[in-house]
């Protein structure tokens, strides 16, 4: 009998709580519009567990979605945050470009909340939109622009010329099989080796804040007990390390003598944005998050591009020689440059086809809605999460056909002359895979031109 009671009273409070939930979600709801279409989740957590995709890839679970739904922009409410995801260019462009104003915003809740809490400054990534963002995006822009001179490069132009002659390309002893990744990892991170603490610690952060990232987007960070409270210290260690440790180094050997130490950001930082400034310590500080924002978010991303590349030439041995032929006939013997840029196209399209293919960030980081805005008859409330489906863009058939496989000549085509060129039909992933926006990616060219040189002179020294 009192099992039978306990029972009873157990549908009682759940029913209690549904009802309590649905008048709540009402009351969020001042429009009588409806959210975009989507899942019904569980009472009250709602999709908070986290969308399960085949393999745990919760973009196809989104794509997926989108199709069953019919609409090209979808609803998750998880614990009472509403998520909305936008699986199409169109949406991404309606939304977070024409209306960048109000759907600028990083969410409040995780990473964003404990950096404004623990007040981390080694990175741009998560600032709100208000504030220190303006200022900081500024200072990384600044030796990021769409021409961007060689020596803001990772390791300047020479980098990969010394990369290959270290890993054994021109004519000195291939590179391992097993150290590979290494060698394209110093490409992009010339601090990677395993006696460069500052690299490590990025790695650990990168995968801290990817693994994460539904602490970034809803409100499970503020459960007791999650990972990013318990890692928070951690984070905080790691802030420090990467603000400090590059710009301190590079701080003394000015002081010591500016002429001989090489043209770099945190140099050019120093010397225009810092010494002229009216409160040169908020603005070393400033200067400092640039430096470690740059490094955390441009390394390990241009890195795993690099690697997807070299992926790339390996599923298309027959690709490799035409692009090596291209390269020859246009270098003539000496090592690629960016004066090659226009004249090489296949570089471009495996660059292209390594981003379309395998985006690195295949969820865009989310983005937070201001203000109440109402989209096609549909009520997208303020303070939503809204998060552009990169990978379903980047998979759509209509643009991209036979998406899954991976082949860069979908993006060039051959005049009756034989010439090669990339075919303009075709977009450009990189319009999409470095996000959308105000928040747009202000390392793509640095991180875009980076790779092409990189992947040029590999294949001008190397057969893959
Ligand atoms: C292949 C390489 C890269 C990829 C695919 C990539 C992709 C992205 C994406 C998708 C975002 C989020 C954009 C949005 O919220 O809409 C982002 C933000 C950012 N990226 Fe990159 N990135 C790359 C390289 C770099 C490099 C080389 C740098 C620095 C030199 C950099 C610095 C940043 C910064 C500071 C942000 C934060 C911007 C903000 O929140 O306002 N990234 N990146």
């Amino acid at each position: 009998m009192s099992s039978l009671l306990r029972v009873a009273d157990a549908v009682l409070l759940c029913a209690a709580l549904a009802i309590i939930y649905r008048l709540c979600l009402r009351q969020a709801q001042p429009s009588r519009l409806p959210y975009p279409p989507g899942p019904p989740g569980y009472p009250l957590i709602g999709h908070l567990s986290g969308p399960e995709g085949p393999g745990g890839r919760s973009w196809v679970a989104f794509r997926d979605w989108g199709l069953q739904y019919g609409s090209d922009v979808i609803h998750l409410n998880m614990a009472g945050t509403h998520l909305i995801v936008l699986n199409t260019l169109r949406a991404c462009s309606n939304l977070l470009e024409k209306r960048s104003t109000i759907y600028s915003d990083r969410p409040t809740a995780g990473i964003t909340m404990l950096s404004e809490l623990l007040e981390l400054w080694s990175t741009a990534l998560w600032t709100r939109m208000a504030g220190r963002s303006q200022v900081l995006r500024v200072a990384v822009q600044r030796p990021c622009g769409a021409k961007i001179s060689p020596s803001a490069l990772p390791g300047g132009v020479t980098l990969p010329t010394q990369s290959l002659h270290g890993s054994g390309g021109m004519g000195i002893p291939r590179p391992s099989h097993g150290g590979r990744a290494d060698h394209v990892r110093r490409i992009c991170d010339r601090r990677a080796s395993k006696r460069r603490p500052l690299s490590e610690r990025c790695r650990a952060c990168g995968r801290m804040c990817t693994e994460d990232l539904g602490s970034c987007e809803v409100p499970t960070g503020l459960v007791p007990g999650c990972r990013i409270q318990a890692e928070s210290s951690f984070v905080a260690q790691i802030d420090m390390y990467i603000r400090d440790a590059p710009y301190d180094v590079t701080k003394k050997r000015v002081a010591d003598d500016a002429e001989s130490v090489p043209d770099c950001v945190a140099k050019d930082l120093m010397e225009k944005m810092v010494n002229n400034a009216k409160d040169p310590e908020y603005m070393e500080r400033v200067a400092r998050s640039a430096v470690g924002s740059m490094y955390l978010a441009g390394a390990d991303t241009t890195h795993s591009v690099l690697s997807a590349c070299v992926l790339t030439l390996v599923l298309n041995p027959n690709f490799l020689p035409r692009a090596q032929a291209s390269i020859d006939e246009v270098c003539q013997g000496r090592l690629p440059d960016f004066s090659d840029y226009e004249a090489l196209p296949h570089v471009h399209a495996v660059v292209r086809e390594a981003m379309r293919w395998n985006p690195v960030v295949a969820l865009n980081l989310p983005h937070r809605c201001t203000t109440d805005d109402t989209y096609e008859g549909q009520l997208i409330p303020a303070g939503s999460i809204v998060i552009a489906n990169i990978w379903a863009i980047l998979h759509d058939p209509a643009v991209y056909p036979d998406p899954e496989s991976c082949n860069p000549m979908r993006y060039l085509r051959c005049s009756p002359d034989g010439t090669v060129t990339l075919d303009p039909a075709v977009p450009n992933p990189a319009d999409v895979a470095f996000g959308f926006g105000r928040r747009i990616c202000p390392g793509r060219f640095m991180g875009y031109q980076t790779m092409w040189l990189a992947l040029a002179r590999m294949l001008a020294a190397f057969d893959i």
